[in-house]
């Protein structure tokens, strides 16, 4: 067998195997440690084979083999990456197949491009800090490393950059998608405010709403106890100290006298608004699933409204592109605690490279 064949017959092993039960990261990891003998080159080839059918979706999924659509699916994907410029592709292909929900899909999203941008691995966005970007650029530009700057404190970088190498006092940036940076807009933070940032997980929308206003009084929760344990590190890292945390499952009844002029709730969800960083999870998800996280998403809100000051407002976020999570849950709101929606709405990064996300303010 030539290389190249070991390689496609490797990836369909992989495929073969493959559950979904972990991320499929943490799988090719322990695939090639099990096959020590592959070295980088081998174990990156065979990567890009295994994600490159993973990004078809459902493309074809019925109609061709494995080997079939691992072999259309790395074409397809280095023709994207060249933007058709220099890989012909065949006109009647039905981009639109990749991604099968449609008709599921938020009002603002459209269906073709967004099933098409499955084939484009996004960049790795970082948000600059403290003045810091022009020093950074300095650095990419050392490195060698090709950099688009998308704004005063937004750098898109290659996916495989090691940015911690480059720039190594990590208080000078975050990592924070473009589109997860841009909910940001919706916070309008004055010193002395009350907020709580209630699915905190390691405190990317803190840091956020810190940087914009450090002297608002911020509580942090999340149910899992290592994710704020993160979190602590997080902020330590970022020079934040001023804040209190809670481990709460908001799922319960929230016994806190405590109440707060603005409310970050960034649930838990499907998170397909990031599958383009993921694609295996295309494969994996069931379509009832979203019933399951819009019950959970109103349960949540319905809960922690309750600790909003008259007046006060409500940032719900999900990084889903699905209607139920989002605007269904924005009018289940509107509908049963007298908020409304002031601003906001999806936040369409599939057309450029980032992720897709839905933000509203309510009050
Ligand atoms: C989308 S993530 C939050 C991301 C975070 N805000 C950021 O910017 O990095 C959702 C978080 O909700 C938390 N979560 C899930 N179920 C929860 C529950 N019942 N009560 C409280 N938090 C919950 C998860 O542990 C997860 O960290």
């Amino acid at each position: 067998m030539t290389r190249w064949e070991n390689y496609l017959a490797a990836a369909e092993k992989i495929i073969a195997e493959y559950d979904g039960s972990l991320p499929l990261h943490h799988f090719l990891k322990g695939f090639f440690k099990q096959h020590p003998y592959m070295g980088s080159r081998d174990r990156r080839h065979i990567s890009q084979l295994v994600y490159s059918y993973y990004r078809l979706g459902y493309l074809y999924k019925d109609e061709k083999s494995v080997q079939e659509r691992i072999l259309l699916g790395s074409y397809l994907c280095k023709a994207e990456e060249a933007d058709n410029f220099t890989i012909e592709t065949p006109a009647d292909i039905p981009f639109n197949k990749i991604f099968p929900w449609q008709e599921a899909l938020s009002a603002d999203i459209n269906p073709e491009v967004f099933s098409q941008s499955f084939l484009k691995q996004p960049y790795l966005f970082i948000r600059t800090r403290k003045d810091k970007q022009e020093a950074i650029k300095k650095l990419l530009t050392r490195a060698e490393v090709i950099f688009e700057e998308w704004g005063p404190h937004t750098l898109a970088l290659p996916n495989s950059t090691k940015i911690d190498t480059i720039v190594t006092d990590k208080s000078w940036y975050e990592i924070q998608d473009a589109s997860s940076q841009q909910v940001g807009h919706l916070f309008h933070p004055n010193p002395g405010e009350a907020w709580w940032d209630s699915c905190a997980a390691s405190g990317g929308k803190s840091i956020l709403l810190l940087d914009k206003e450090p002297k608002v009084k911020l509580m942090v929760s999340d149910v899992r106890s290592t994710i704020i344990s993160n979190l602590h590190m997080r902020f330590k890292e970022a020079g934040i100290r001023d804040y209190t945390s809670m481990v709460m499952d908001l799922t319960k009844e929230i016994t806190l006298e405590r109440r707060f002029d603005n409310i970050i709730l960034d649930a838990p969800c499907s998170g397909s608004g990031t599958w383009g960083r993921t694609p295996e999870s295309l494969s994996f998800f069931k379509k009832e699933q979203i019933r399951e996280f819009q019950q959970l998403q109103q349960s949540i809100a319905g809960n922690v409204v309750k600790l909003l000051k008259p007046g006060g407002s409500l940032i719900y976020i999900t990084c889903s592109v699905f209607r139920q999570e989002n605007e269904e849950v924005v009018a289940h709101l509107e509908n049963t605690t007298g908020l409304k929606k002031q601003e906001g709405g999806v936040i369409t990064g599939y057309e450029k490279g980032a992720d897709s996300m839905f933000a509203v303010r309510m009050s």
